[in-house]
Parts: structure tokens; C-alpha cells; sequence
């Protein structure tokens, strides 16, 4: 399945320790990430991400967009509910696009953890549908 990773600048380490720690469950999965996540996600794991524009500089959007393009399956955000971004318009819209659509998204460690280790993530059979927007994906 597709999945997104991003992390706010304090929760990257918090991000990458639970990645690491999930290294096995990621590796089926294609990933994509905001910019400076993505390049965490490779070097320090070795993954193999697509990434997009950094998070403030339009990278949540593009999440956004492929979130409704009906490209992402679920979205792993460790965001900083401490700290106000520049962003956070962006960020705002990202949670909301991904509630819209129905897309899974944890927002913290204990929920990530949850949603990686479900069965929907490895079922070839699963279908996505919205009661607002019934859609089923094909692919
Ligand atoms: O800002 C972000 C999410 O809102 C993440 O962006 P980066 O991964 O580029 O730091």
C-alpha cells in the first residue's frame, strides 16, 4: 500500500525511532514523505521514499492533493501539538483532507503503531469507500 510519513521538526527523532522499530512492517509498503522526513527516512533507514516539497514550502498540500487523488492509504503525521507552525493553515488541511477522504491517519506513536500493524495494510482485497464520496480504488 501507499503510505505517508511526516514528522514536525520535534518529532522527527520520535519518527524515525518508530520507523526504525517498524523497518520490516514499512519495507511492502511504498513510501512517500514531505521533504526533510523523506530524507531522514532514507538515510538513516535506507528506505526508499518519494518525496515531496518540504512541509512548509507546499509539501503538506502535495500530501493533501494524493490524499483526495486517492494515491495514499494511510498517513503516519507526527505533529507538534506544542508548537505553532508557519505552516499551520497547511497543516490544518492536511488533517482535514485526510478525515474527508477517510484515509487512515495517527497522528501519534501508539496510533502509528496501530495502524501499521493492521491487517487492512497487507490485504490485496481491501477497498476504501466514503459515505460522502463512494469511491472504490481500483489499483
Ligand atoms: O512540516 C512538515 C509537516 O507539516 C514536515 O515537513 P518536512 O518533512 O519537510 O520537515
Amino acid at each position: 500500500m501507499e503510505l505517508a510519513l511526516v514528522a514536525h521538526d520535534s518529532k522527527k527523532a520520535a519518527l524515525i525511532e518508530w520507523a526504525s522499530r517498524n523497518r520490516d512492517r514499512l519495507d511492502g509498503h511504498t513510501i512517500f514523505a514531505t521533504a526533510t522526513t523523506g530524507g531522514l527516512l532514507e538515510t538513516e533507514l535506507g528506505l526508499t521514499v518519494s518525496k515531496t516539497l518540504s512541509g512548509p514550502m507546499g509539501g503538506d498540500q502535495q500530501i493533501g492533493a494524493k490524499i483526495a487523488e486517492g494515491v495514499i492509504d494511510a498517513v503516519i503525521f507526527f505533529w507538534d501539538p506544542m508548537e505553532t507552525q508557519p505552516h499551520d493553515t497547511d497543516v490544518k488541511a492536511l488533517l482535514r483532507i485526510a478525515v474527508a477522504w477517510d484515509v487512515p491517519m495517527a497522528c501519534s506513536e501508539s496510533t502509528a503503531q496501530m495502524v501499521i500493524e493492521s491487517s487492512r495494510l497487507v490485504d490485496k482485497d481491501y477497498t476504501r469507500t466514503t459515505p460522502a464520496h463512494p469511491r472504490t480504488r481500483t489499483a
